[in-house]
């Protein structure tokens, strides 16, 4: 049956039917600063992804779901213009890359790329100001929005840098195809990288694993795998849905199958500010066909959950929802297993990723917001022991990394100790991992994971 390039007008009242709800975590953009403008440019412009690529993720995620892969989703806490350089993008990917060796060999089980990137200028607080001695200015939230600089004028959300978040997203996701698809991702180089990691003395103890993927590789060699036919990867893009005007400005109708995509970026997701089940968040991702996650904090019922599931997910799509637990160490061993539970007795098929980090931030002595590497190996940890004791799939983690060598977290076999936060701390938000940490963290899971296999 053709499709109608015009699509229905009750498909368009739909997808604006968040505009009626409460939308939390939105700028108040100022009389006059030219939103209107700023959403007719983003309109004309093209998308950034393909909606066979979103549905191609989609069949990625059930599978993880499933049990038959494990999804690394990573980035920056908050992407910035000034750091959507070649070298911080290709660090980036690079850790991740690494990440997924590892992770893959751990598993011995597909992993599902995602970068938090290409997309990732928006940020929920928790006070829409900040003061700084006598000074009270709106918060920063993102580049998307307003700038970081603690200045009335930059601190001013200003439209057009929406624009401008478009065309970074743009950038960024044009070098990391070409990455991926180059040569860059070749399996022999992103191994030889994660050798010179393991060859440090602080990281002996995952030697062994790095000498078995040796062996693992010299055997396939000799099989005669085309490693020349695995150069590309698939990656992909996500980021949280928090700026509402720009998600629905770039919501497009497919062609091919007259659905709605949000093609800003392959997955999007609903953080823990803003998943209110009357919120227009859910209502607006409830209305695209991408996958969707939702972040879930420790205060999380059972009946909320069903009550995502029923609105994100009515039709049971599986990969269609990803739900991202961020409980905190302390806490996840018993937050998370009455919900798993709940959608398990339910019968629903939902794909389980941890985020280690949202639940574990708190202010050092020396009065940086930070995590300890301890608190985030513990919370995956607790989230692979509840799933295995229920007999569910623990599918994924997320994480806020660097492919830099910051000092935002402390710990991990580098040491990181809260005198050492002042040296390179970068974010604009929250601490990440840097690079070691991060591969680190991707030795310590594969551990895991490879015990649920
Ligand atoms: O990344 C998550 C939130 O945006 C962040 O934790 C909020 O930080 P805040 O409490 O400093 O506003
Ligand atoms: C804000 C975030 O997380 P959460 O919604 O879990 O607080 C985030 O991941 O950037």
């Amino acid at each position: 049956m053709a499709v109608s390039t015009q699509p229905a007008p009750e498909l368009l009242t739909a997808l604006d039917a968040w505009r009626d709800l409460p939308a939390a975590q939105q700028p108040s953009w100022p009389q006059g600063s030219g939103l209107e403008a700023a959403v007719d440019t983003l309109r004309s412009m093209p998308p950034l992804v393909f909606a066979g690529e979103c549905d191609q993720l989609t069949d990625r995620l059930a599978s993880a779901a499933r049990g038959e892969a494990f999804v690394l989703q990573g980035g920056d806490c908050a992407e910035t213009f000034a750091y959507a350089t070649a070298d911080n993008i290709r660090d980036r990917v690079k850790t991740l890359l690494q990440m997924a060796a590892v992770l893959t060999y751990g598993a011995s089980v597909p992993v599902v790329k995602i970068g938090r990137m290409a997309g990732q200028y928006t940020k929920p607080r928790s006070s829409d100001t900040e003061t700084r001695g006598e000074v009270t200015l709106p918060a920063y939230r993102g580049d998307m929005v307003n700038d970081f600089e603690f200045t009335p004028e930059s601190r001013r959300p200003d439209p057009q840098r929406m624009v401008r978040g478009y065309h970074a997203s743009a950038a960024t996701l044009n070098l990391v195809r070409a990455f991926t698809t180059g040569g860059f991702a070749d399996l022999r180089h992103v191994h030889a990288w994660n050798r010179g990691f393991s060859a440090n003395a602080e990281y002996a103890r995952y030697e062994s694993m790095a000498r078995d993927i040796d062996k693992a590789m010299r055997f396939m060699l000799a099989c005669g795998a085309d490693f020349d036919a695995m150069r590309s990867v698939e990656f992909y893009a996500s980021h949280e849905a928090l700026l509402l005007e720009y998600e629905r400005a770039l919501t497009r109708i497919d062609h091919r199958t007259g659905v709605a995509y949000d093609t800003s970026g392959h997955m999007v997701w609903v953080g823990e500010r803003t998943r209110q089940l009357d919120g227009a968040h859910l209502e607006f991702v409830s209305r695209i066909h991408n996958p969707v996650g939702v972040k879930l904090g420790p205060s999380t019922t059972g009946d909320d959950v069903m009550a995502i599931v029923d609105k994100v997910d009515p039709e049971r799509r599986p990969g269609r929802l990803t739900f991202i637990t961020r409980m905190g160490a302390g806490t996840i061993r018993q937050a998370l297993p009455p919900i798993v539970e709940r959608v398990q007795q339910e019968g629903v098929l939902v794909t389980w990723v941890t985020d280690p980090m949202h639940g574990n931030t708190h202010t050092s002595a020396s009065g940086y917001k930070t995590r300890d590497f301890d608190d985030v190996v513990d919370e995956v940890r607790g989230f692979f022991e509840v799933h295995a004791d229920l007999g569910t799939i623990p599918g994924g983690m997320h994480v806020e990394l660097t492919g830099n060598d910051v000092t935002e977290c402390t710990g991990g076999s580098i040491r990181i100790e809260d005198a050492d936060l002042s040296a390179r701390y970068e974010t604009v938000c929250d601490p990440r991992l840097n690079h070691q940490q991060s591969l680190e963290l991707a030795f310590l899971v594969a551990e895991m994971l490879a015990q649920r296999s």
